[in-house]
Protein backbone atom coordinates (compact mmCIF):
# COMPACT_ATOMS: atom_id res chain seq x y z
CA UNK A 1 0.00 0.00 0.00
CA UNK A 2 1.12 3.07 -0.62
CA UNK A 3 2.20 5.71 2.13
CA UNK A 4 -1.24 7.76 2.01
CA UNK A 5 -3.51 4.61 2.54
CA UNK A 6 -4.01 2.93 5.39
CA UNK A 7 -5.78 -0.75 5.88
CA UNK A 8 -7.11 -1.20 9.85
CA UNK A 9 -8.78 -4.68 10.40
CA UNK A 10 -11.33 -5.28 13.12
CA UNK A 11 -13.30 -7.98 14.78
CA UNK A 12 -16.18 -7.76 13.90
CA UNK A 13 -18.69 -4.92 11.74
CA UNK A 14 -19.57 -3.79 15.28
CA UNK A 15 -16.68 -2.75 16.41
CA UNK A 16 -15.38 -1.23 13.33
CA UNK A 17 -18.51 1.06 13.33
CA UNK A 18 -17.90 2.11 16.41
CA UNK A 19 -14.73 3.29 15.44
CA UNK A 20 -15.45 4.34 12.70
CA UNK A 21 -18.60 6.72 13.64
CA UNK A 22 -16.26 8.18 16.14
CA UNK A 23 -13.65 9.64 13.41
CA UNK A 24 -16.30 10.68 10.98
CA UNK A 25 -18.00 12.65 13.80
CA UNK A 26 -14.63 14.21 14.23
CA UNK A 27 -13.80 15.01 10.98
CA UNK A 28 -17.40 16.80 10.26
CA UNK A 29 -16.88 18.62 13.75
CA UNK A 30 -13.35 20.09 12.42
CA UNK A 31 -14.84 21.09 9.36
CA UNK A 32 -17.70 22.88 11.01
CA UNK A 33 -15.19 24.57 12.94
CA UNK A 34 -12.95 25.58 9.96
CA UNK A 35 -15.52 26.57 7.07
CA UNK A 36 -19.53 26.58 9.04
CA UNK A 37 -20.36 23.46 7.14
CA UNK A 38 -19.49 20.02 6.78
CA UNK A 39 -20.51 17.94 3.65
CA UNK A 40 -20.45 14.32 3.92
CA UNK A 41 -20.86 11.11 0.70
CA UNK A 42 -22.28 7.85 2.32
CA UNK A 43 -22.89 4.92 0.27
CA UNK A 44 -25.67 2.46 0.41
CA UNK A 45 -26.00 -1.61 0.52
CA UNK A 46 -25.98 -3.80 3.77
CA UNK A 47 -22.69 -2.72 5.05
CA UNK A 48 -22.75 1.08 6.41
CA UNK A 49 -26.57 -0.10 9.07
CA UNK A 50 -24.08 -0.28 12.22
CA UNK A 51 -22.47 2.88 11.28
CA UNK A 52 -25.30 4.74 10.39
CA UNK A 53 -27.16 3.75 13.82
CA UNK A 54 -23.96 4.78 15.69
CA UNK A 55 -23.29 7.98 13.79
CA UNK A 56 -26.88 9.48 14.06
CA UNK A 57 -26.07 9.76 17.62
CA UNK A 58 -22.66 11.20 17.42
CA UNK A 59 -23.35 14.39 19.88
CA UNK A 60 -22.31 16.82 16.55
CA UNK A 61 -23.69 19.90 15.24
CA UNK A 62 -25.67 18.14 13.03
CA UNK A 63 -27.95 21.20 11.40
CA UNK A 64 -24.32 22.29 9.80
CA UNK A 65 -23.78 19.25 7.60
CA UNK A 66 -25.08 18.13 4.29
CA UNK A 67 -25.24 13.89 3.41
CA UNK A 68 -25.73 13.11 -0.14
CA UNK A 69 -25.32 9.42 -1.31
CA UNK A 70 -22.46 8.36 -3.21
CA UNK A 71 -24.89 6.02 -5.49
CA UNK A 72 -28.49 5.31 -5.77
CA UNK A 73 -30.31 2.23 -7.42
CA UNK A 74 -33.30 3.57 -9.33
CA UNK A 75 -36.02 1.77 -7.14
CA UNK A 76 -39.30 3.14 -5.42
CA UNK A 77 -37.89 4.98 -2.65
CA UNK A 78 -39.84 2.79 -0.28
CA UNK A 79 -38.35 0.11 -1.76
CA UNK A 80 -35.99 -2.20 0.80
CA UNK A 81 -33.09 -1.93 -1.91
CA UNK A 82 -32.84 1.78 -2.01
CA UNK A 83 -30.02 3.18 -0.65
CA UNK A 84 -32.15 6.76 0.00
CA UNK A 85 -34.26 4.77 2.73
CA UNK A 86 -31.60 3.12 4.77
CA UNK A 87 -29.87 6.73 4.88
CA UNK A 88 -33.31 8.08 6.05
CA UNK A 89 -34.59 5.22 8.27
CA UNK A 90 -30.86 4.58 9.46
CA UNK A 91 -28.71 7.88 10.12
CA UNK A 92 -31.20 10.39 9.63
CA UNK A 93 -32.35 10.39 12.97
CA UNK A 94 -31.51 10.65 17.11
CA UNK A 95 -29.18 13.92 16.56
CA UNK A 96 -28.38 13.56 13.02
CA UNK A 97 -32.09 13.96 12.12
CA UNK A 98 -31.29 17.90 11.87
CA UNK A 99 -28.35 17.06 8.99
CA UNK A 100 -30.07 18.18 5.40
CA UNK A 101 -29.71 15.21 3.21
CA UNK A 102 -29.59 15.76 -1.03
CA UNK A 103 -31.40 12.91 -2.20
CA UNK A 104 -30.01 11.43 -5.63
CA UNK A 105 -33.51 10.75 -6.64
CA UNK A 106 -36.03 12.25 -8.93
CA UNK A 107 -39.39 11.73 -10.41
CA UNK A 108 -37.60 10.86 -13.77
CA UNK A 109 -38.45 6.93 -14.65
CA UNK A 110 -34.83 6.12 -15.82
CA UNK A 111 -31.68 6.86 -14.20
CA UNK A 112 -30.43 8.03 -17.59
CA UNK A 113 -33.23 10.05 -18.28
CA UNK A 114 -32.54 11.73 -14.03
CA UNK A 115 -28.34 12.55 -15.03
CA UNK A 116 -29.01 15.67 -15.84
CA UNK A 117 -31.35 16.90 -13.02
CA UNK A 118 -28.93 14.80 -10.47
CA UNK A 119 -25.98 16.81 -11.63
CA UNK A 120 -27.44 19.59 -11.46
CA UNK A 121 -28.51 18.57 -7.27
CA UNK A 122 -24.86 17.93 -7.04
CA UNK A 123 -23.83 21.17 -8.85
CA UNK A 124 -23.28 23.43 -5.35
CA UNK A 125 -21.85 20.98 -3.21
CA UNK A 126 -18.18 21.97 -2.38
CA UNK A 127 -15.28 19.35 -1.68
CA UNK A 128 -16.66 16.65 0.55
CA UNK A 129 -15.39 16.37 4.28
CA UNK A 130 -15.17 12.48 3.79
CA UNK A 131 -16.47 9.93 1.64
CA UNK A 132 -17.42 6.81 2.54
CA UNK A 133 -17.59 4.33 0.03
CA UNK A 134 -18.17 0.02 0.17
CA UNK A 135 -17.34 -2.68 -2.12
CA UNK A 136 -19.08 -5.04 -3.53
CA UNK A 137 -17.70 -8.88 -4.05
CA UNK A 138 -17.47 -7.66 -7.73
CA UNK A 139 -15.17 -5.22 -6.74
CA UNK A 140 -17.72 -2.17 -7.55
CA UNK A 141 -17.87 0.98 -5.23
CA UNK A 142 -20.60 3.66 -5.40
CA UNK A 143 -22.19 1.89 -8.24
CA UNK A 144 -19.20 2.03 -10.38
CA UNK A 145 -19.94 -1.59 -11.83
CA UNK A 146 -17.16 -3.70 -14.26
CA UNK A 147 -20.33 -5.55 -15.53
CA UNK A 148 -21.24 -2.10 -17.03
CA UNK A 149 -20.52 -0.37 -20.47
CA UNK A 150 -20.11 3.14 -18.69
CA UNK A 151 -17.26 1.36 -15.95
CA UNK A 152 -14.72 3.59 -18.17
CA UNK A 153 -16.82 6.62 -18.11
CA UNK A 154 -17.42 6.41 -14.46
CA UNK A 155 -13.61 6.74 -14.11
CA UNK A 156 -12.77 9.32 -16.64
CA UNK A 157 -15.53 11.63 -17.41
CA UNK A 158 -15.32 15.04 -15.23
CA UNK A 159 -19.21 14.74 -14.61
CA UNK A 160 -20.44 14.30 -11.04
CA UNK A 161 -22.80 11.44 -11.70
CA UNK A 162 -23.44 8.90 -14.17
CA UNK A 163 -26.44 6.56 -15.48
CA UNK A 164 -25.32 3.14 -14.73
CA UNK A 165 -26.83 -0.28 -15.68
CA UNK A 166 -25.25 -2.84 -14.63
CA UNK A 167 -25.77 -6.40 -16.37
CA UNK A 168 -24.97 -9.12 -13.57
CA UNK A 169 -26.23 -6.69 -10.78
CA UNK A 170 -30.57 -5.67 -10.17
CA UNK A 171 -31.91 -2.26 -11.11
CA UNK A 172 -30.44 0.75 -13.20
CA UNK A 173 -28.25 3.41 -10.98
CA UNK A 174 -27.09 6.59 -10.46
CA UNK A 175 -23.70 6.79 -9.14
CA UNK A 176 -21.10 9.80 -8.44
CA UNK A 177 -18.29 9.07 -10.65
CA UNK A 178 -14.77 9.09 -9.50
CA UNK A 179 -13.74 12.72 -10.23
CA UNK A 180 -16.63 13.98 -8.14
CA UNK A 181 -16.12 11.34 -5.57
CA UNK A 182 -12.38 12.24 -5.35
CA UNK A 183 -12.93 15.87 -4.86
CA UNK A 184 -12.62 14.71 -0.89
CA UNK A 185 -10.71 15.61 2.33
CA UNK A 186 -10.70 11.69 2.67
CA UNK A 187 -11.65 8.71 1.86
CA UNK A 188 -13.11 5.57 3.77
CA UNK A 189 -13.42 2.42 2.45
CA UNK A 190 -16.09 0.12 4.41
CA UNK A 191 -15.70 -3.37 4.25
CA UNK A 192 -17.85 -6.33 5.87
CA UNK A 193 -17.66 -9.96 5.29
CA UNK A 194 -14.95 -13.06 4.10
CA UNK A 195 -16.15 -13.11 0.78
CA UNK A 196 -14.73 -9.70 -0.29
CA UNK A 197 -11.22 -10.22 1.39
CA UNK A 198 -9.97 -11.35 -1.46
CA UNK A 199 -11.12 -9.20 -3.69
CA UNK A 200 -9.47 -5.85 -1.37
CA UNK A 201 -6.22 -7.86 -1.14
CA UNK A 202 -6.55 -8.23 -5.46
CA UNK A 203 -7.36 -4.93 -5.65
CA UNK A 204 -4.72 -3.42 -3.18
CA UNK A 205 -1.97 -5.39 -5.80
CA UNK A 206 -3.13 -4.40 -8.60
CA UNK A 207 -2.31 -0.08 -9.33
CA UNK A 208 -4.51 -0.43 -12.64
CA UNK A 209 -8.21 -0.68 -12.09
CA UNK A 210 -8.47 -3.49 -14.65
CA UNK A 211 -12.28 -5.48 -13.69
CA UNK A 212 -12.33 -4.01 -10.11
CA UNK A 213 -13.33 -0.05 -9.92
CA UNK A 214 -12.37 0.16 -6.15
CA UNK A 215 -8.44 -0.46 -7.67
CA UNK A 216 -8.82 3.25 -8.91
CA UNK A 217 -9.46 4.93 -5.67
CA UNK A 218 -7.14 2.67 -3.92
CA UNK A 219 -4.32 3.70 -5.72
CA UNK A 220 -4.38 7.58 -6.69
CA UNK A 221 -2.49 9.70 -4.67
CA UNK A 222 -4.47 12.67 -4.05
CA UNK A 223 -6.88 11.86 -1.41
CA UNK A 224 -5.78 9.85 1.48
CA UNK A 225 -8.04 6.57 1.83
CA UNK A 226 -8.46 4.44 4.87
CA UNK A 227 -9.72 1.13 4.68
CA UNK A 228 -11.68 -0.75 7.40
CA UNK A 229 -12.37 -4.81 7.34
CA UNK A 230 -14.21 -6.67 9.74
CA UNK A 231 -14.41 -11.00 8.53
CA UNK A 232 -17.44 -10.91 10.85
O1 LIG B 1 -25.16 -1.87 -4.65
C1 LIG B 1 -24.41 -1.38 -3.83
O2 LIG B 1 -23.37 -2.09 -3.35
C2 LIG B 1 -22.28 -1.55 -2.60
C3 LIG B 1 -21.86 -2.66 -1.61
O3 LIG B 1 -23.02 -3.05 -0.88
P1 LIG B 1 -23.00 -4.13 0.29
O4 LIG B 1 -24.44 -4.53 0.44
O5 LIG B 1 -22.14 -5.27 -0.16
O6 LIG B 1 -22.48 -3.44 1.49
C4 LIG B 1 -22.67 -0.27 -1.88
O7 LIG B 1 -21.50 0.35 -1.38
C5 LIG B 1 -23.43 0.65 -2.81
O8 LIG B 1 -23.74 1.88 -2.19
C6 LIG B 1 -24.70 -0.06 -3.21
O9 LIG B 1 -25.56 0.72 -4.01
Amino acid sequence: MKKEQKLDTFTNNEQLSETLSVEIAAILAQAIEQRGHAYLAVSGGRTPRALFEKLSRQDIDWHRVTITLADERWVWPDSDDSNDKLVKTTLLKNKAAQAQFISLLTNHTTARSAEAAVAEKLAGLPTFDAVILGMGDDGHTASLFPCSQQFSEGLDTSAAAIAVMPETAPYERISLTASRLLNSSKIFFHINGESKLPVLQSALAQAQPGKLPISAFLHQTEVPVSVYYAAA
